[in-house]
């Protein structure tokens, strides 16, 4: 089994009974993406995150499957497992699945807080350079009082130090596992209480006010106000890429990541994959984050033959880092042969993995230059991409 350095452990095998009709909440549409998958897809885009395990109902697994979509494919995606009668169970459950995986961190998150943000996810994670555990939480700024009998105010309890926790809740995985094999059958409400009880040092880092969970039915309400505002400060973006490659001695090309026998390949520093380093480009400049020579220095032995989707990934990790998302590229291979037509849906299928994309959003097109210049007297391969990415209206 494959080591996992940080793996998120995502629960949703609750029945979101307090959330009225429309079955779990988890499954349910907002802003037509269903929550589960809108919570998953911002673990699987953090950097430091190496694997995510979903903890599903067992009844689940049509709906799960239905909601994730695209998603299924990602590299970083683990089998769902089944959870628990308590979330407490859920999380237990999680934790032992992922044993064989040999984290170091886990960081616990619930599916129904789908609004959380790679920054919170950082902090949590940089906590535990220092702690047993950590989570994300907000200061209580409101007044508290504590209810006695016949609805009357018993006490005002003071609220310094009274924080209200969020997730996710990271830890040490060895150590959280251990505490809730200890605490099976106490009743729990989040793993920092499990953590507390077996005395383990856990800190707060500032979650987010919209790191909200989807608890009551109105809640749903208060989430498409909030995407509606957030969608509004998304503005598009377009960059644009070229790149050429020459013939020499050989029987393969790679394009778009796929390797297509010919009858010579394509020299490069890296594997040459012409079309890759094309759209590479595309999606830099459309975040504006210079060209694939100032990442990856063509004098830099260090990237002697080495694979394009090393560059991609780069330009992708990079979108995720600004908080955007990449909604459409296109690209379009120049060359009279090989014929690329066959290879068109391999070629889609592997950018979008690379991605973490539909495959409705990757395009690729290809044309001959009627046999003149230099790919019509077939020197090379020339490819042009173009890439449009959401990104948040900078202030
Ligand atoms: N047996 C359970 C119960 C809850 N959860 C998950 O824990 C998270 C937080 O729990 P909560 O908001 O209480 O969800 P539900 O249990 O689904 O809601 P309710 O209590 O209203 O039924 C949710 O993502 C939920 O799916 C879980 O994985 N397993
Ligand atoms: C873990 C938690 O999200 C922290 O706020 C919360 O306690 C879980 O939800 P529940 O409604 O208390 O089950």
């Amino acid at each position: 089994m494959v080591k996992l350095n940080t793996i998120a452990v995502i629960v949703a095998a609750g029945r979101g009974s307090r959330a009225g009709a429309g079955g779990p909440k988890q499954y349910r549409l907002l802003a037509g993406q269903a929550v589960i998958a809108r919570t998953v897809e911002a673990f699987l885009g953090h950097p430091d995150i190496d694997g995510v395990r979903v903890i599903i109902h067992r009844d689940d697994r049509d709906e799960y499957d239905a909601a994730m979509g695209a998603l299924l494919k990602h590299r970083k995606l683990l089998d769902p497992v089944t959870g628990g009668a308590e979330r407490q169970d859920s999380v237990r459950l999680g934790l032992e699945s992922i044993i064989a995986n040999h984290p170091s961190r886990v960081l616990i998150h619930d599916a129904a807080r789908p609004f959380i943000d790679q920054k919170t996810i950082t902090r949590v994670i940089n906590a535990l350079d220092t702690a047993d555990g950590a989570i994300a939480a907000l200061p209580v700024h409101d007044t508290i009082k504590r209810e006695g009998a016949d609805k009357k105010i018993a006490a005002t309890v003071p609220r310094e130090a009274l924080w209200r926790a969020q997730t996710p809740q990271g830890f040490h995985f060895d150590k959280i596992l251990a505490a809730h094999r200890e605490a099976e059958g106490k009743v729990l409400t989040d793993d920092a209480a499990v953590a507390e009880a077996a005395g383990l040092s856990v800190t707060l880092v500032p979650g987010s006010p919209d790191n909200m969970k989807l608890t009551q039915a109105q809640d749903f309400g208060m989430a498409e106000t909030l995407l509606g505002r957030k969608d509004k400060k998304m503005e598009y973006r377009t960059g644009h890429g070229y790149d050429v490659h020459a013939f020499e001695e050989g029987n393969a090309v790679i394009l778009c990541g796929v390797e297509i026998p010919h009858e010579k390949k394509l020299k490069g520093h890296s594997d040459a994959d012409v079309g890759m380093h094309a759209l590479t480009d595309a999606i830099l400049g459309a975040i504006s984050e210079g060209d694939i020579g100032d990442h990856f220095p063509p004098s830099d032995p260090k990237w002697k033959g080495a694979p394009s989707h090393v560059f991609l990934e780069k330009a992708r990790d990079l979108v995720a880092r600004a908080k955007g998302k990449i909604a459409h590229c296109d690209v379009t291979l120049i060359c009279e042969a090989p014929k690329i037509g066959p290879h068109r849906d391999r070629m889609r299928a592997a950018l979008a993995l690379i991605l973490d994309i539909d495959e409705r959003r990757v395009s690729v097109k290809a044309t001959t230059t009627e046999q003149l210049g230099f790919t019509g007297r077939r020197e090379g391969i020339a490819a042009m991409a173009t890439a449009s990415v959401a990104l948040p209206v900078s202030e």
